[in-house]
């Protein structure tokens, strides 16, 4: 084993530019790290440009440290769980359901207003905070409830915290992810969508988001590091992302900030394994918001932690940061952005730095995991790059 603690960290839709599949899913020119650079005259992250991020897109060349790499996704998709699953070895090669063009059936609608109790508005593909607007004040006179989805697979309900109440909202959607788990309706994520306020233009959405989703039809590297006995930490969204599978202990986060707080105070906790980190933010907050500003902000901050994170790592250590899809906030629309990711990987072991060769597959991670704790023998998806960090 070389590296007795490797950190994951997950920079949620920090693309770096389209894929050769970018064209099959409208996002051609995306490039959500390129646009923010551009569109906000520049972009303040020396600790990322100092692990080479700045050469993936030729914006800066100051790296000292640290190996910097481009990979593509292999699975038909661009949504955070199968995002997420490749990066720790499975292929999904079935395009997760989407409902975007007319919501959902009226069958499925009927079966969720019959079973809770509740008339369903709304149901079309919305943006979560416009749609609030929209239907919040309805909602909250009528106990109606407002379904709505998007790109993603996903079946969302929102709920006002104090009129819907938040276990009613779970409630519901629970029933809806029992209902949803019918094949054609199998949506990747069911997501109760809390919020509070009282009226348009004053709504905002809480921390007590939950997401209720597919198992991962089979076993990640995540599995087998827990199998083996290794630690599997997950934080922030990572147990909702696996329903917890191959966890052995997890954190949840108030925010993206909160969450490289919770992954630096595991430097000082003697693990063996895998701590392996969710930052929502950058896609909820910003990305799917179309707001560059607020994303360049979030990286800004997100990279002080960062050298912060660094300064604690021991030479037996390896952090890995990563993304799970894009999502340009420059671009047309509201939904994620098909794109290649930024890997980035660095121990204070390393005598060299530099760039190296693109990746076919976002399982290049999980894989290099596996070779490192020696469990690479299952055929994951993907090529280590153990042996290239020197
Ligand atoms: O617009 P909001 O509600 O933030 O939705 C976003 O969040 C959901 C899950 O990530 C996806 O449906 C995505 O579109
Ligand atoms: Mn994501
Ligand atoms: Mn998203």
């Amino acid at each position: 084993m070389r590296y007795r603690r490797i950190f994951t960290i997950v920079v949620d839709s920090f693309g770096i530019g389209q894929d050769p599949e970018a064209e099959r899913f409208k996002d051609a020119g995306a490039n959500t790290f390129l646009h923010i650079y551009q569109s906000q005259q520049g972009l303040d992250v020396p600790t990322l440009y100092a692990l080479g991020l700045g050469q993936l897109d030729h914006v800066d060349r100051t790296q000292t440290m640290g190996y910097a790499c481009r990979l593509q996704e292999a699975s038909n998709a661009k949504d955070t769980l199968t995002g997420h699953w490749e990066i720790m070895g499975l292929l999904t090669t079935q395009a997760p359901i989407t409902f975007t063009e007319h919501g959902f059936p009226p069958e499925l609608i009927h079966e969720l207003e019959k079973q809770t109790g509740r008339k369903v508005i709304g149901n079309k593909a919305a943006s979560g905070t416009a749609i609030l607007d929209e239907l919040g004040e309805e909602e909250i006179a009528t106990g109606h409830m407002i379904v709505y989805t998007s790109a993603d697979s996903v079946l969302q309900i929102c709920g006002n915290e104090d009129t819907f109440g938040l276990d009613e909202l779970y409630r519901c959607c629970e029933i809806a992810r029992q209902i949803t788990m019918k094949p054609e309706w199998r949506v990747g994520r069911v997501i109760a969508r809390p919020y509070v306020g009282k009226k348009r233009g004053e709504f905002v959405r809480t921390a007590n988001r939950r997401d209720y989703a597919l198992q991962p039809p089979q076993d990640t590297v995540l599995d087998a590091l827990k199998e083996d006995h290794y630690d599997v930490i997950g934080i922030g969204k990572i147990h909702d992302i696996f329903s917890g599978r191959g966890l052995t202990q997890t954190l949840h986060s108030e925010s993206s900030v909160h969450g490289m707080e919770q992954t630096t105070s595991f430097l000082d906790i003697d693990f063996t394994g895998l701590c392996f980190t969710n930052l929502v933010d950058f896609d909820a907050k910003w990305g799917h918001r179309r707001n560059p500003a607020g994303y360049k902000n979030e990286l800004e901050t997100f990279d002080k932690k960062l050298k912060q994170f660094i300064e604690g790592m021991r030479n037996d250590d390896l952090l890995i940061v990563c993304a799970d899809h894009g999502n340009d906030p420059t671009y047309s629309g509201t939904d994620h952005t098909r794109e290649l990711v930024p890997c980035l990987m660095y121990s204070p072991d390393m005598k060299k730095s530099g760039v190296l060769p693109d990746g076919r597959s976002f399982a290049d991670i999980g894989q290099t995991i596996a070779e490192n704790f020696g469990i690479a023998d299952r055929h994951w998806l993907g090529r280590s790059r153990l042996s290239e960090l020197i």
